[in-house]
């Protein structure tokens, strides 16, 4: 499903979220609102929870207290894959991909999923599933053709660069029509052009129609395509605002100098 950007509501609506690991407050009081259409990105120095706030929105651990809203809809109680089902795709800072498939077998596999029949019925070739298999295949091939990989097709995805690694591991992402799109450290271990190349790819997704929310290291990245970051600093909020502004707010440019020198 691709999200409606002339719908008004925000896509997804952190509310008052707390997450405490034994006596650590790992999110102390997070709250923000996703825009559909938009790319949201979420900052902050290493242990500053966005890790752990990424598992919370996906559903893979539970809040301590507070509220996430997906599409209007409470996700607590949900599983991964119930809050995935309803609209929501995630990629890893640690590639997840199949070594011995080629990139469009992978982006199948993440078509699949969402597939009537299943992914098991497609690898057994059941006869019912044919005419399913093949619009799968040629909706795979368009994903791969709007992200400007087409040409990798074939190639087995272990024999790829990295940079091409994370361009199909967001195709196939993509492949479960997604609304709302995670991407977790998607320049992580990429070199200047690669993450060039992944700035591409997250705005064109985002002129797909979708909302696009990441976490990720590389200011540069982050301030190329963001509309709007939130900056996290031990589990809270210090900050949400345009690029240019979180490069001039001052509680932003302290956190940052105390780590590396850089804002
Ligand atoms: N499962 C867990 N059990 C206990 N503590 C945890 C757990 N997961 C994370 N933490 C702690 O919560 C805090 C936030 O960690 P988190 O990994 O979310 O930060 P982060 O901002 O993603 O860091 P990084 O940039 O290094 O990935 C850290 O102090 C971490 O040690």
């Amino acid at each position: 499903m691709i999200s409606n950007s002339s719908h008004s509501e925000p896509l997804l609506v952190l509310q008052k979220v707390y997450k405490q690991f034994g006596g650590l407050q790992a999110i102390n009081n997070v709250g923000f609102a996703v825009q559909p259409g938009s790319i949201k990105a979420v900052i902050g120095p290493n242990g500053a929870g966005k890790t752990t706030l990424f598992n919370l929105i996906a559903g893979n651990m539970p809040v301590t207290s507070g509220t996430i809203i997906f599409q209007g809809q409470e996700i607590r109680g949900k599983k991964p894959y119930e809050i995935a089902r309803m609209g929501m795709a995630r990629t890893f800072q640690n590639i997840k991909l199949f070594p011995g498939m080629t990139a469009l077998e992978c982006v199948m596999v993440g078509r699949h999923t969402q597939s009537r029949a299943g992914f098991w019925a497609g690898l057994f070739s059941l006869p019912w599933t044919w005419q399913e298999e093949r619009a799968i295949r040629h909706r795979s091939m368009e994903l791969l053709e709007m992200l400007a990989i087409a040409d990798l097709a074939d190639v087995e995805v272990s024999g790829l660069a990295f940079g091409q690694q994370r361009a199909v591991e967001m195709a196939r992402a993509l492949a479960a029509e997604p609304s709302l799109l995670l991407l977790d450290e998607p320049a992580a271990g990429l070199n200047i052009y690669e993450t060039a190349e992944v700035a591409r790819l997250i705005t064109t997704i985002r002129d797909m129609g979708i909302t696009v929310l990441l976490v990720e290291h590389d200011m540069s990245l982050v301030m190329d395509v963001s509309d709007e970051i939130v900056v996290l600093s031990f589990g809270s909020k210090v900050a949400e605002d345009t690029p240019p502004k979180i490069q001039k707010n001052a509680d932003v440019i302290k956190i940052y100098l105390g780590e590396d020198g850089t804002a």
